[in-house]
């Protein structure tokens, strides 16, 4: 019982309104073929619910834990997780926008629903996913490139070929929520209809040809704001994920 859980990256992520505390956006999510956290479920003499992991953060704060309490009332879950340990292979820089957090909550509840067999659909699971954050229903339609709008919770499959993504994590810990401030305060502006619909109709390598690293991503300037250090990474073909800290770009891209 074993499954890969991917890091993604956003090759571009506008935003197209506010939602109370909020803001929707408009991204494109690719799974990062190269970087993956390893998880399994292993037999223990246990026989009290655990995850092994090398994490930042405790136990309360742990994605997987939050996405075990949201299932544990169903059938078999709780048995089986007071049989079987649950163990995270961390890979995936924490902090970093490439969304291991949320990768591994998603991996847990797809392998919870294969081998607890609760016989969820993909549509049911996006549900719960969004109640442990705004990126895992992407991870849980397991997709290689996908559209992803609103909050989060709005994922489309876009076809394309998969890309080969190289990552550079500088050891900046960026906080989402400082930088949204930061982007509320000083950057805000809204993407277009028009112009959203067009990024979201081109492929991912077009998208990074056509644009710098600011027009791509609208957290950069506010990332680089709070964080200066991140602009010396900021060279050419670099593109930033989410909120940071993680550049990315395609190896033989351009
Ligand atoms: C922007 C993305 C794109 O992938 O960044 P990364 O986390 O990957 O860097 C994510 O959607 C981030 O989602 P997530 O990391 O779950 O954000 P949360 O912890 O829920 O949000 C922390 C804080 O950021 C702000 N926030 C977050 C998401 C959003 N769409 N609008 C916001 O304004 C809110 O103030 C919130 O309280
Ligand atoms: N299973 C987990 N793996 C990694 N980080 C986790 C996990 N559970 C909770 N976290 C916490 O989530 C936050 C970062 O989330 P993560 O998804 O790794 O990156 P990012 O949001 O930067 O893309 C940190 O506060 C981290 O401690």
């Amino acid at each position: 019982m074993i499954a890969k859980s991917y890091a993604k990256v956003n090759i571009f992520l506008k935003i197209s309104d506010k939602r109370e505390n909020y803001h929707e956006l408009v991204s494109r999510f690719v799974r990062v073929q190269n970087k993956y956290d390893i998880m399994s479920f292993v037999k223990t003499s246990r026989k009290a619910v655990n995850i092994i992991g090398d994490f930042g953060c405790k136990m309360e704060s742990n994605t997987v834990y939050k996405m075990y309490n949201l299932i544990k009332e169903y059938k078999n879950v709780e048995n089986f997780f007071n049989e079987y340990e649950i163990r995270v292979e961390k890979n995936i820089p924490e902090f970093a926008g490439l969304g291991g957090g949320s990768s591994n909550a998603a991996t847990f509840l797809l392998m919870a629903n294969k081998y607890c067999e609760l016989n969820l659909s993909k549509d049911q699971m996006c549900e719960i996913a969004q109640k442990v954050g705004a990126d895992v229903p992407f991870f849980v339609y397991e997709y290689d490139s996908a559209n992803v709008t609103g909050i989060g919770e709005i994922v489309e499959k876009f076809d394309e070929e998969v890309l080969d993504i190289e990552t550079i994590t500088p050891k900046v810990q960026c906080n989402t929520g400082e930088i949204f401030n930061c982007f509320r305060q000083n950057y805000y502006k809204q993407i277009s209809k028009e112009e959203s619909n067009r990024l979201l109709n081109m492929k991912s390598i077009d998208i990074l040809n056509e644009l710098n690293i600011e027009q791509a991503n609208d957290l950069y300037q506010p990332a680089a704001k709070t964080y200066p250090l991140l602009k010396e990474y900021a060279k050419d073909d670099w593109y930033f994920s989410g909120s940071g800290s993680s550049f990315f770009r395609i190896k033989n891209g351009k």
